[in-house]
């Protein structure tokens, strides 16, 4: 894959220094490599925590052994060459103490011999066999030559005994030895940082090649461009951070001076390859052992990244599904694309200026729909969304000027983390991540056939409802207003927090104090915008009762909605009126675009322009760009003007801010025709029906066709939140819905949302909840 072993002297010299010294006793050893041989059910002594503990054998696949810490509970798989399971660890003992003392060799009497785990030696014939095992083996157990600082094994572990306590809490430290670790291995000196300006020369031309990574953990796509990644530890207080190198040699030392980085020095990779997450590990690959069924590849091509798909469980492989990543309208669905009916932006800096981004604003001015208040940091940071933002996410489109490296372009972009479909004991097949992903990190989006609500009930009855999504966007929002008025005397949020925000703490000690300044800001942020109605449920599978289903033919099919209230249906009545464009009766037509109401406000904000001077150098205590751009730039987050349209009906829409979708709005047009606030929140019909083509909602059926979204299960405890975004309609009818990471994910969890049914609304019909959650609410149904 990318691992490119170096044959020639010393080549344990090319990588990391605390990873030398295990790799050089390796190929000194090699092709015989100590083994534990273990066998399921076998008990033993495992190393952890600088203790020793009875772990059980799981399961044993190749070199690695699946333990089972019966203390915790927990399971680690482990290379089973490690000096972390004591039969190895007293069998190298025992050897250099006899080749110390001169003993001479004796037969082993013992009798229980072959029950007990026994150290073996193997080999491997093929040379590919004979290198795949090599970065297997060595990678595995790198995570514990990490901590070896240039002491052998045997001293490290004695050195982690004389430390232990009796606790044994669990510490992030020892949980980042987990599964299998696979590290590029690159034939690079680290050249020592010299002080310069950085520009498009610091970059290797030839090593910035990110396509050529695809189907890698994206996180280690700047790795094998040339940046190095160090989780580091401050002193006294031991708190860890990450330090990037950039191909220059330059530290940087959070997300905003990686994203300056890139911009300088015109860096065609995108800033969420970066995390700064020291919890994340981005060597970490999961790696199944037990599989009966194998493909290769669900999508047949049809993803930037392979999924593929596996059965530890019994021999059953999935039901065929046409694989599809994109939306497929079908008969009834006037899914209009024509991009002329997009508002785009003109930015230049890559977006980076949210108060410029004419899309960004979208999401902003979007907040303050039914009068909610309006949040300025709504939106992505750096490209990862931490929170569900119940007022939809607009993204950057063909309309704009800016490229694939937009940091507003998220759920448009191809699958880059790597999934895998698996087969579960009591949920079906599920889905879960290969690699770490940072939380707020975009998923997958759900795609599938688009249907007519008719068109629902047909194919639901026929062919089932467990795949059928609501896209109930308006109603959602429209139901968001309770939350707004009862949120009506909390704080306005203040802003989101970026990526290093949520570790600055870390940074504190070893930094300048503008960075525990913006530490201290971020975490008033932090209270603030959870204070903000940001934090609310959003987009949440709940079971929708079809109204129009008689009662011995019950239809139900999955939304996306709010929960705790079934939907509204079409034609539903809300609270405020609505404005009407002057030609809604075109909309009949199949070839006429139909009317796109969205929200829109191009603000205009001071220029905030970066040069060479600003870049981030630790090295030379330059002062953190962040810091200088905040003060140099305040933008204005004042609530921006209400506009909209009126049209001839003299209707009026619930959706403020109404752009004209046939041209482009510049700032002026933007803030136009302003409507009375009071106007809009006057008892009216709902933004549904304006539209007029009689549908409630449209609804996506990922049963037969569609994409990977369809196999998150529920969890009552999930790590996933799904998403409103619109990306190449702006009509509200047809968001995409896309799945964001809650928390940051460890490789191998199964990725889980919560469909939120209620439990009882359909009578007759229980399903228990099997997500195994301690906070389970036990049924689905
Ligand atoms: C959208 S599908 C998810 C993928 C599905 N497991 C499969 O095999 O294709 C939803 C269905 O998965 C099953 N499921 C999902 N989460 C579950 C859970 N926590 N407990 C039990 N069943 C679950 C239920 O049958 C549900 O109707």
């Amino acid at each position: 894959m990318y691992i490119n072993v170096i044959i020639g002297d010393n080549v344990w010299e090319d990588i990391h220094p605390d990873s030398q010294e295990f790799i050089k006793d390796y190929l000194k050893q090699y092709p015989e490599r100590p083994m534990v041989r273990l066998h399921k059910g076998q008990t033993v002594k495992t190393e952890w925590n600088g203790r020793w503990w009875t772990a059980k054998v799981e399961e044993v696949d190749s070199s690695l052994a699946k333990m089972f810490f019966l203390a915790d509970k927990r399971t680690e798989w482990i290379y089973r060459g490690s000096t972390r399971l004591e039969p190895l660890f007293t069998a190298l003992a025992n050897a250099e103490a006899s080749k110390n003392s001169g003993k001479l060799r004796r037969h082993n009497i013992d009798t229980k011999v072959g029950k007990k785990p026994v150290v073996e030696y193997t080999r491997y014939q093929s040379h590919e066999e004979r290198s795949a095992q090599i970065c297997r083996d060595m990678f595995a157990a790198s995570s514990i030559s990490s901590n070896k600082q240039g002491k052998d094994m045997a001293s490290v572990l004695q050195e982690r005994l004389s430390k232990v306590t009796d606790s044994g809490d669990l510490d992030e430290e020892s949980l980042g030895e987990r599964l299998e670790s696979v590290i590029p291995i690159k034939d690079k000196a680290r050249t020592r940082y010299k002080s310069h300006r950085c520009g498009p020369g610091c970059l290797k031309a030839s090593e910035e090649e990110p396509d050529k990574y695809r189907g890698t953990n994206p996180l280690l796509i700047p790795l094998l461009c040339g940046w190095e990644r160090h989780v580091c530890k401050t002193k006294p207080s031991n708190k860890r951070y990450v330090l990037y190198r950039s191909p220059c040699s330059r530290r940087v030392r959070n997300i905003q001076e990686a994203d300056d980085y890139l911009m300088i020095t015109g860096s065609s990779l995108t800033i969420d390859l970066f995390c700064f997450d020291p919890i994340l590990h981005v060597h970490t690959e999961f790696v199944p052992v037990k599989t009966f069924c194998d493909i290769k590849d669900l999508s047949y091509g049809k993803e930037n990244v392979p999924i593929s798909c596996v059965n530890g469980i019994d021999r059953q492989y999935p039901d065929y599904v046409e694989y599809s990543n994109v939306r497929i309208p079908t008969k009834g669905v006037k899914l209009n694309l024509d991009s002329d009916f997009l508002v785009g932006c003109d930015c230049t800096d890559g977006c980076r200026d949210k108060s410029k981004c004419r899309c960004q604003q979208m999401t902003v001015d979007s907040t303050t729909v039914n009068g909610g208040k309006l949040n300025p940091s709504a939106g992505y940071q750096y490209r990862r969304l931490k929170d569900p933002l119940v007022t939809g996410l607009y993204e950057c489109n063909s309309q704009c000027g800016c490229d694939y490296r937009c940091i507003n372009r998220v759920a448009q972009n191809p699958l880059s983390v790597r999934l895998q479909v698996f087969k579960t004991e009591k949920r079906g097949w599920g889905l879960r991540c290969l690699d770490d992903i940072p939380s707020g990190g975009f998923i997958c989006i759900y795609a599938g056939q688009l249907l007519t609500e008719q068109g629902a009930n047909e194919d639901g009855q026929q062919y089932g409802d467990e795949y059928l999504a609501e896209l109930d966007y308006i109603e959602v929002v429209e139901r968001q207003k309770e939350g707004y008025e009862s949120d009506a005397n909390s704080d306005e949020g203040i802003g989101r927090n970026s990526d290093e925000d949520d570790y600055d703490d870390d940074e504190e000690s070893d930094h300048s104090s503008s960075d525990s300044d913006r530490a201290r800001s971020s975490r008033s942020s932090k209270r603030d915008s959870r204070d903000s109605t940001q934090d609310k449920p959003t987009c949440k599978l709940v079971l929708r009762r079809d109204s129009s289903r008689t009662s011995d033919h019950e239809e139900w099919s999955v939304k996306l909605g709010t929960p705790g209230k079934l939907s509204a249906s079409a034609g539903s009545k809300v609270s405020e009126p609505i404005l009407i464009d002057d030609d809604d009766d075109e909309e009949g037509n199949d070839n006429t675009p139909q009317k796109t109401p969205t929200s829109v406000t191009a603000k205009s904000a001071s220029v905030d322009i970066i040069d060479d001077d600003s870049l981030p150098d630790l090295d030379s205590d330059t002062p953190n760009v962040k810091d200088k751009k905040d003060k140099a730039k305040k933008p204005e987050f004042d609530k921006p003007p209400v506009t909209s349209r009126r049209s001839t009906s003299g209707k009026l829409s619930r959706f403020k801010n109404l752009p004209d979708p046939k041209k482009k709005l510049t700032g002026t047009e933007a803030t136009s025709d302003v409507k009375d606030k009071n106007d809009e929140e006057s008892e009216g019909p709902g933004t549904r029906s304006f539209f007029q083509d009689g549908q409630a909602c449209y609804i996506m059926d990922a049963k037969s066709i569609g994409n990977i979204g369809r196999y998150l299960n529920h969890s009552c405890s999930p790590n996933v939140f799904v998403q409103n975004v619109f990306v190449d309609t702006h009509d509200l009818r047809f968001p995409w819905v896309a799945f964001f990471a809650a928390v940051y994910i460890r490789a191998g969890t199964e990725l889980t949302w919560d469909y939120n049914y209620e439990v009882g609304s359909v009578p007759g019909k229980v399903l228990y909840c099997y997500c195994g959650s301690a906070d389970c609410r036990g049924r689905l149904l």
